[in-house]
């Protein structure tokens, strides 16, 4: 049986820039060809330049990348024709239409002739833009932008999309109309997809795997499914009446995971969070310890596990505070 090889495979890449500033630090990667695989982690956890290394517009220090099977250091020419790029800013021409962008993307590439008018007229189609195709971009709304910007990306017919946080900025009617677009992306012509976000969200809907990137490197990775899977139990989340200070913050960590079936516990300023075998069954003992300590709680709430609690775990700070303090007591 051939085992295809993978569409981008990236062995422990070492970026620093100027200022001794480390962003990537020994970066992995491997994504399967025909798969969309998102690249999760907060700003500055080095996802940018992780792509630009990939599309050949940054070189790293050390390390090796391939990118549909061609060296990005020794044959960036062959990798960027096999590769769009669809990056944070839009690389459209406001002054010019819709279509006249989408044309000279494809000259760019080498489309010319009927083959690129067709081309042109499928991905307006596709992109739900043929009405808007004759009118100059700066008219665009934010959605259509961005929709002609995944479109610009595709006029070649690359084997490895790069997508950067291709939301970001989109109200939530326009995102999810980009999710569709980019979930019905994936199934079509064998395409691979690689997706920066840090959008927890957006990585859980869309990508069939995920990597955690955490300051310069993957801190785990693997589905959705099976990174929450591997997380016992449930979270409960409590938000408390009174922010508790440091020294209060050791012993009611020690206090909560004492208690039978709790597993790990982040004492936050007025929210703590718990891990445990059994949310339901937890949250009387949990009140009750509370109570003993003298800590009032507002509202306690019973969660499966999220992305969010896997990134808790494993990079050991709460995704939405990633520069906040690190898991008190340990996590894994
Ligand atoms: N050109 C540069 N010069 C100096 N430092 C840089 C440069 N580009 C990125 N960095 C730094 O490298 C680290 C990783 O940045 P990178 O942009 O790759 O992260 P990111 O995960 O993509 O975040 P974002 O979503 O904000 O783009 C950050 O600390 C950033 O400040």
């Amino acid at each position: 049986m051939n085992i295809p090889a993978p569409a981008i495979e990236a062995r422990h890449l070492i970026k620093t820039y100027p200022g001794d500033v480390t962003a990537l630090n020994g970066m992995d990667l491997t994504v399967e060809p025909g798969t969309v695989f998102g690249l999760l982690g907060p700003n500055g956890a080095g996802k940018s330049t992780t792509v630009k290394i990939l599309t050949t517009l940054a070189r790293p220090d050390s390390g090796e990348a391939t990118v549909a099977g061609h060296d990005v250091l020794r044959h960036p020419d062959r990798v960027r024709r096999a590769i769009g790029v669809v990056a944070q800013h839009s690389g459209a021409d406001p002054a010019a239409t819709g279509r006249e962008n989408l044309r000279l993307q494809g000259r760019l590439y080498g489309v010319t002739g009927a083959a690129l008018g067709r081309r042109v007229d499928e991905l307006l189609e596709r992109f739900t833009l043929t009405e808007a195709a004759e009118r100059p971009v700066k008219g665009y709304s934010g959605g259509m932008r961005r929709r002609l910007d995944v479109a610009l990306g595709l006029v070649h017919r690359p084997e490895v999309l790069f997508l950067d946080e291709p939301t970001t900025g989109l109200d939530p009617q326009a995102r999810s109309a980009m999710w569709e677009e980019i979930g019905r992306l994936a199934g079509e012509e064998g395409l691979t997809i690689l997706l920066t976000t840090h959008y927890l969200e957006e990585a859980d809907r869309l990508a069939e795997r995920v990597a955690i990137v955490d300051r310069g490197r993957v801190v785990v990775a693997g589905t959705p499914d099976a990174l929450k899977g591997e997380l016992r139990g449930d979270a409960v989340h409590m938000e408390l009446r009174q922010a508790v200070g440091d020294a209060g913050r050791t012993l009611l960590t020690g206090a909560l995971r004492a208690l039978p079936g709790v597993h790990e516990a982040l004492v936050d300023g007025a929210r703590i969070s718990v891990r445990s075998d059994d949310g339901a069954a937890s949250v009387p003992a949990l009140l009750a310890a509370l109570e003993r300590a003298g800590v009032g709680v507002a509202t306690a709430t019973v969660a499966r596990p999220s992305l969010d609690d896997v990134y808790l775990r494993y990079a050991g700070r709460r995704y939405s505070e990633a520069d906040g303090p690190a898991l008190v007591g340990g996590a894994r």
